[in-house]
């Protein structure tokens, strides 16, 4: 049995380069595909968020000289290039995925619409929300604690490169030590970097927690579906 009936999974988009320096690698985004298909077929209701950092961030060094506004549509564009890749991989792997843009390439993708977005939950469909929150300035882990908020998720779970919140960023510290649990008052006034303070103060004023873990584990996934102890837990 899920611990959650409903999740808001963000993605790293970073990730998605595996071992490659840009870009998506077809092996990874395809284990990460069957690691969400995996929870879904325990019944779990699943919205995505994915970030783009594998192609562009808006204050990367590809964007220096950049106007910032200009730079994070960019950014945002290339979330909705990663968005089209998990769900056609979602497609090739037998799961139906919904993509839904925040800003307006109707060619491409459908708009966000929020009611369409829970009836494509109900109907057990991943909705994979692309383009972050729309507006410059922001991140995809902003756009997860909006989303997930939004939908009603009961948990945020934000998949990436490390396996849990640190006391400083332990691809910097090597003497860095692993919360199992912290406060969002204390991630924030500690300025912990794994997440933006958007994000943070966001969930925290929602009072909907965060599950940091790595996205590089196997199986680690479902076993914090499974309500089993992994990665890091930030709480009201
Ligand atoms: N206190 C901390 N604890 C854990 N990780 C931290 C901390 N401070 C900084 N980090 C860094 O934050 C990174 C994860 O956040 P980041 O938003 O950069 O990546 P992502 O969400 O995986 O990528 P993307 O934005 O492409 O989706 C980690 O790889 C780690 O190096
Ligand atoms: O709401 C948003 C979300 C994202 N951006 C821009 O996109 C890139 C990629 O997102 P990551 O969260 O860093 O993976 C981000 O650096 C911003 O430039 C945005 O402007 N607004």
């Amino acid at each position: 049995m899920p611990a959650y009936k409903r999740i808001l999974l963000k993605l790293s988009g970073e990730a998605l380069m595996g071992e490659d320096s840009y870009g998506i690698n077809r092996g990874t985004i395809v284990r990460m595909v069957r690691e969400v298909q995996e929870i879904t077929n325990l019944g779990c209701q699943v919205a995505v968020v994915i970030g783009g950092g594998n192609i562009f961030r808006g204050v990367a060094g590809g964007s220096v000289g950049m106007d910032r506004a200009t730079a994070d549509y960019m950014g945002m564009l290339a979330t909705v290039m990663n968005s089209l890749a998990l769900a056609d991989t979602m497609r090739q792997e037998g799961m139906t995925a919904r993509v839904m843009s925040a800003i307006s390439i109707e060619q491409v993708v459908e708009p966000y619409v929020r009611p369409k977005a829970l009836q494509y939950l109900e109907e057990g469909k991943i909705v994979v929300f692309a383009a972050g929150t729309g507006n410059p300035f922001f991140t995809t882990d902003t756009a997860a604690a909006l989303r997930g908020a939004e939908v009603g998720a009961e948990v945020v779970l934000k998949a990436t490169k490390v396996d849990g919140v640190y006391s400083a960023d332990p691809n910097k510290d090597p003497t860095a030590t692993r919360y199992s649990t912290i406060a969002f008052d204390e991630a924030i006034a500690r300025n912990l970097q794994v997440m933006d303070a958007t994000a943070f103060a966001l969930c925290r004023d929602q009072k909907l927690p965060i599950r940091v873990f790595s996205i590089n584990k196997p199986g680690a996934l479902k076993r914090v579906v499974l309500g089993e102890d992994e990665g890091t837990l930030v709480h009201v």
